[in-house]
């Protein structure tokens, strides 16, 4: 990777070909995919094979080359943990280039590309119920990070990809830091500095921090907002300890997320075993009402099958 200009903040047209410079790699665009602060992630097909990837270019060389080097360590760590009877899945990681464009070079690099929605998007096509089996998922993969010894840092409703039956992938590890460092991306909402309920050095608390705000933000959307907007010196970890004793649909998290914001779990395995916890307890209370029409009962009998379905598969590992 060399240098990087703001030629790279244009979106390219579909059917463009972006060839890599050192590696030669193909890639065709069909079509842009999201637009964040360090880059512009477009959907490719690779001209020898059609395979589809996603493809980011990045606004910052530096930038784009830090999550890059996390990307390799991981991956370098999963391939060392990987128990010899288990199969390797395919890289998230695929290439890593420069693309040269109008006399600039762009540094990009290519990944898997995530077929799902994010969790907003999931939650309000499935229902909130579903939350019980994206977050045991998002936990679990928090879980994996921090044995790794990372801290996923910018957790926020964009950043989580999930699949038709739950299964979690977070995406965007421009803000993953070693643990003991500095959190280096952070979003306001989800920042334990933002509640001044800690400090921004990145150990497992400060996501499970973040996860319980992404929780309330997608249960309890109102108070929340109203308690961002307050004055920074009014606003406390205590804004959110409130909302979640008052309102009643978190009613049945409360217990995880009063730990989480207070800082209490030991580590993310005690986070996960607890909220594993709590939603095996909900799903066996959750019956439908009698009075409610059939067609709705049906559905609503449909939902809850493959949420239990979709809870098994999740809860035996
Ligand atoms: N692997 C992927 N598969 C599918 N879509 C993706 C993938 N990676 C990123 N995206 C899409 O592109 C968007 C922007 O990507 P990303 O979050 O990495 O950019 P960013 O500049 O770091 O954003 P931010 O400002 O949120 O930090 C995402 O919100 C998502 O919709």
């Amino acid at each position: 990777m060399t240098t990087s200009s703001k030629s790279s903040n244009m979106v390219l047209p579909q059917g463009t070909l972006i060839t890599g410079r050192w590696r030669g790699g193909r890639y065709v665009i069909q079509r842009l995919l999201g637009q964040g602060a360090n880059g512009i992630v477009y959907l490719v097909k690779r001209a020898e094979n059609g395979e589809l990837y996603a493809l980011k270019m990045g606004f910052d060389t530096i930038d784009l080359q830090s999550e890059v080097n996390v990307l390799k360590a991981l991956q370098n760590q999963r391939r060392k943990h990987r128990k010899a009877n288990e199969r390797q899945g395919p890289s998230y990681l695929v290439e890593v280039d420069d693309y040269s464009h109008l006399g600039s070079e762009i540094p990009f690099y290519v990944m898997r590309y995530v077929k799902g929605e994010p969790l907003r998007t999931f939650l309000s096509n499935r229902g909130d119920r579903w939350l019980n089996v994206a977050g045991l998922y998002i936990l679990q993969q928090l879980r994996r990070l921090h044995e790794s010894g990372w801290v996923f840092g910018d957790l926020k409703p964009n950043n989580v990809l999930i699949s038709p039956y739950g299964e979690v992938e977070l995406i965007d590890y421009g803000g993953v830091s070693a643990i003991g460092r500095s959190v280096k991306q952070f979003t306001e909402w989800y920042d334990r500095g933002y509640w001044s309920a800690g400090s921004r050095t990145a150990d497992p608390a400060y996501d499970l921090f973040s996860f319980a705000v992404v929780c309330i933000h997608m249960l309890a959307e109102e108070p929340l907002k109203k308690a961002a907007t307050s004055l920074p010196q009014m606003r406390s970890k205590n804004d959110l300890i409130h909302i979640v004793q008052n309102e009643p649909v978190l009613g049945p998290y409360r217990k995880w997320l009063e730990k989480a914001i207070e800082g209490k779990f030991r580590d993310s395995a005690e986070a996960c075993d607890l909220w594993k916890e709590l939603v095996k307890g909900f799903t066996k209370r959750g019956r439908p009402q009698t009075s409610t029409p059939r067609w709705m009962l049906g559905a609503f009998a449909l939902s809850i099958t493959l949420l239990a379905c979709a809870l098994y598969l999740t809860l035996r590992f």
